[in-house]
């Protein structure tokens, strides 16, 4: 019997990034640029895609009463570093709301406040200049985020590594796949160990 993408999506969220990219043929990693903005982060969940102008946050905040509990919020900013698209106000609406983790091609703000209330958040870069709040942009379209194209409902792994998209299709096929290069890993590093 096949199962459903939450269980894969479970199995996934427990195996390194690194294991979960190799899986896919080392492919659907996002550019490295796009790091957790605290130490620790992790976030698992499915993609909720907003594609928002440079420097705006208009369409996050619309997002913010449609999103459902285990979304993690994508946002294809343009890859703009110049202004934050989220910070902490946004992150505890989010969290309130059940979200998983944001992902921005983009800038973030309230870096600690967003560590100190637990929401996981990987971004492009880190600044206190704040966004517009105008649009134009768009809500659920696939986007493109860190060179990696993202559907709604893609999974979204991420780790101190980075961040891994696995298409919803292909997601019980990646999560065995990844157990077993997790698995192989593991018998290496024993020897490796084993051998010092
Ligand atoms: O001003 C904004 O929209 C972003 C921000 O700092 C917050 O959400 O705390
Ligand atoms: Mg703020």
């Amino acid at each position: 019997m096949s199962e459903s993408p939450q269980d894969a999506l479970a199995r996934l969220a427990v195996l390194p990034t690194a294991n979960i990219g190799d899986a896919m043929d080392r492919l659907g990693a996002l550019d490295s640029r796009i790091r957790a903005v605290w130490p620790g982060a992790r976030v698992a969940g499915r993609a909720f895609t907003i594609w928002t102008r440079s420097g705006d946050n208009a369409l996050i905040h619309q997002a913010l009463d449609v999103v459902r509990p285990g979304d993690v919020i994508v946002v294809n900013g343009g890859g703009d570093e110049s202004r934050a698209l989220i910070g902490e106000l946004i992150g505890q609406r989010a969290k309130n709301a059940g979200v998983a983790g944001f992902v921005i091609d983009g800038a973030v703000r309230d870096a600690e406040g967003l560590g100190e209330m637990g929401m996981p958040v990987f971004a492009r870069a880190v600044t206190p200049a704040g966004p517009y709040k105008n649009g134009p942009g768009h809500l659920g379209r696939t986007i493109a985020v860190g060179g990696v194209a993202v559907a709604p409902g893609d999974l979204i792994l991420g780790d101190a590594d980075g961040v891994v998209v696995v298409p919803l299709a292909e997601a019980e096929r990646v999560a065995q796949a990844a157990e077993a290069v997790f698995a192989n890993e593991e018998g290496k590093r024993a020897a490796i160990l084993e051998s010092a």
